[in-house]
């Protein structure tokens, strides 16, 4: 027989590594991992002989099976699922094969302490977790439908082998040589526990193999097909943890039954934590799709729209059949109708939660609500609801409000719903552009996630009321009736540089600036500020295309509108400049100086910093007297 030696993939040695390190605190968890690939192995066969049935080779009561032998100290997990050949064996057990458990090294480079166990907590590190509790770990595979049988062996430090082994029928035992430390793993009372612990809701039997006969350790019915009141909080929890590779536990738990036209069952989870692959075009949901108790699929797109991608479970439908192929699910109008069902069901879900458990809502929104936007533009039959729910921060308090609650506070005369959008909360609250609006009382929205950009301009309303950047166009606040104390400040006209004078400034500063702007004039939406950059009331909002241009959509951003503010003094000295002379000098260099400070006071980075330097040199020498 011959037995090749070969290396760990390097980032599986880390693993290892920092897994033998004691990553988790509870090592029982090891003998989950191995138990859920084994089931997994099970569903994949059991999916496999619809269309081939001898692979079953006459074996079709799929289990697991846990052998001990307290005096080698042993432990050895059997099954008889599909199976690994040579290939698969290297494939699986010598590299990185999940992308989930890269991501999770990735993560654990990142921070400072690899015992982050807040950050652990959320992989899995399935097989290998063997490596916990063992010294040796012996992998005795047959493949379904093959004839040749594999034994893999390591002890975790760097090295494996494989080998030609021989094995009655298919399947994969897993032979644990656990440390003296580790012995308790041999004792059926601890087995028991476990098992009953973390692995109750595995859809087929774990059996305990004992000299006065065997002994099934869990219930071995696919959880969601137990009515609801025979099902405890903690085996809800278990399952999510199981199905969904998740290591939080769910937000909320959706366990119905579909009847009429369609029937299925359905077991959702709203998790609590964000996967930390949410926005990972690769990710697979953890969504799964069963045929009468038969897995299917998991992650469909088919099952749920991309703006509840979080959502995990399990799907079983009665209609769909049996021999359905993956390929067969798109388009498939009974899946459709499933979809539909699922995604009502969610958002009937959540609208409970926003109106009975407001912490909660909130929490669950700054978590996903940003995915859940994604919603506004892509899925136009829920947009009204979805609009319903969604929450916003805003210049009104450090809370989060609904669009009927701003809607609600509008002031008089007040027609459109504002907002402002940007990376960073802070900076957007400090932008001059709302200097106007908090003069008169006006809340605006504050926007911070990229999607916003996408939905409002598809959306365009809420309750007949537009959408309006107060970085677009016009401000039309004149038609805003002001709190009383900001009347009497309107109405002080010698605060305010004259028609004429202002006029002057306006045209020199177009001549200066030439095409370096669209257009230059009056504000009514600054109070503090001298000057401020606007967007083009037909133009692209100004965030949006600040984002086209970052991820290349737009090749140049569009010359802007200069909106100058006739109360500030600097204006009001420049404008009694230009009505007397309207070629001096200062005027030429504060045009230019003025654009640049709109430019930094919206975070851009300016086109000639150097020539900006120099001229604030200048005048700030000329300030000194110089
Ligand atoms: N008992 C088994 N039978 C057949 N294949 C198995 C078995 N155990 C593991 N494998 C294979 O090895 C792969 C790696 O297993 P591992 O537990 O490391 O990751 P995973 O199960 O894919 O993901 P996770 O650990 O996040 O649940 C599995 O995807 C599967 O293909």
């Amino acid at each position: 027989m011959t037995e090749e030696k070969m290396r760990f993939e390097a980032e599986v040695s880390r693993l290892l590594d920092i897994v033998v390190h004691s990553l988790y605190s509870n090592k029982d968890i090891f003998l989950r991992e191995l138990i859920s690939n084994a089931s997994d192995a099970c569903d994949k066969l059991r999916y496999e002989a619809i269309a081939k049935p001898e692979l079953l080779a006459g074996d079709a009561e799929f289990k697991v099976r846990l052998l001990t032998d307290n005096v080698r100290n042993v432990l050895t997990i059997a099954d008889n699922g599909i199976g690994m050949n040579k290939a698969d064996l290297i494939d699986n057990l010598g590299t990185i094969a999940n992308s989930g458990t890269a991501k999770f090294l990735d993560a654990v480079s990142k921070s400072d302490n690899a015992k982050d166990v807040d950050l652990i907590g959320q992989f899995g590190v399935g097989f290998y977790s063997a490596f916990m509790v063992a010294s040796q770990v012996d992998v005795l595979s047959k493949k379904a439908g093959e004839d040749q049988a594999w034994k893999w062996s390591s002890d975790g430090k760097g090295e494996y082998t494989v080998a030609e082994a021989e094995m009655e029928g298919h399947g994969t035992q897993i032979t644990l040589h656990l440390t003296d430390e580790f012995k308790e793993f041999t004792e059926e009372y601890r087995l028991r526990h476990i098992v009953k612990t973390y692995s109750d809701h595995i859809g087929i039997p774990v059996v305990l193999m004992k000299a006065d006969g065997d002994e099934t350790l869990n219930e071995a019915s696919a959880l969601w097909t137990r009515p609801k009141s025979e099902v405890t909080d903690e085996q809800y929890k278990e399952f999510y943890k199981h199905n969904s590779h998740a290591f939080d536990d769910p937000w909320k738990t959706i366990h119905y039954q579909a009847e009429g036209a369609i029937e299925y069952t359905g077991l959702l989870y709203l998790p609590t934590m964000r996967p930390f692959d949410l926005y990972d075009p690769q990710r697979k949901g953890h969504l799964k799709l069963y045929v009468r108790k038969v897995f299917i699929t998991e992650g469909a797109d088919e099952l749920l729209p991309p703006w509840l991608r979080f959502v995990s479970g399990v799907v079983d439908s009665q209609d769909l059949p049996l021999n359905v192929s993956r390929e067969m699910l798109q388009h498939n109008p009974v899946l459709t109708k499933i979809k539909n069902g699922l995604t009502k069901k969610v958002l009937s879900e959540l609208e409970t939660a926003a109106k009975k458990d407001g912490e909660g809502f909130d929490k669950f929104w700054e978590t996903f609500g940003s995915v859940v936007k994604e919603g506004l533009y892509e899925d136009q039959s829920n947009r009204d609801r979805i609009l319903k729910i969604a929450k916003f921060r805003s210049t009104k308090g450090d809370g989060w409000t609904t669009l009927a609650e701003y809607v609600e506070r509008m002031k008089e005369g007040q027609k459109a719903i504002y907002y402002i959008s940007g990376e960073d909360i802070d900076a957007l609250k400090r932008s001059p552009q709302l200097e106007g609006f908090a003069a008169k009382g006006i809340e605006v929205l504050l926007l911070t996630d990229p999607v916003d950009e996408f939905w409002m301009p598809s959306v365009g309303q809420f309750e007949e009321k537009d959408f309006k950047s107060v970085t677009r166009g016009g401000a039309d606040l004149n038609d805003v009736k002001s709190d009383d104390n900001e009347d009497s400040k309107d109405e002080k006209k010698d605060d305010t540089a004259s028609d004429a004078s202002l006029d002057a400034l306006i045209a020199s500063i177009k001549i200066a600036l030439g095409t370096g702007v669209k257009d230059v004039r009056e504000s009514d939406r600054l109070t503090s500020s001298a000057c401020c950059l606007i967007a083009d009331e037909m133009g692209m909002d100004l965030r949006m295309e600040r984002l086209m241009k970052q991820h290349n959509r737009v090749d140049e951003i569009s010359p802007r509108i200069l909106e100058i503010n006739p109360k500030h003094s600097l204006i009001k000295k420049l404008s009694d400049v230009a009505i007397k002379d309207a070629k001096a000098p200062i005027l030429h260099d504060a045009a230019l100086l003025l654009l640049d400070q709109a430019r930094i006071l919206e975070g851009e980075a300016l086109p000639d910093p150097v020539s900006f330097a120099r001229r604030l040199d200048l005048i700030m020498e000329k300030g000194l007297g110089a």
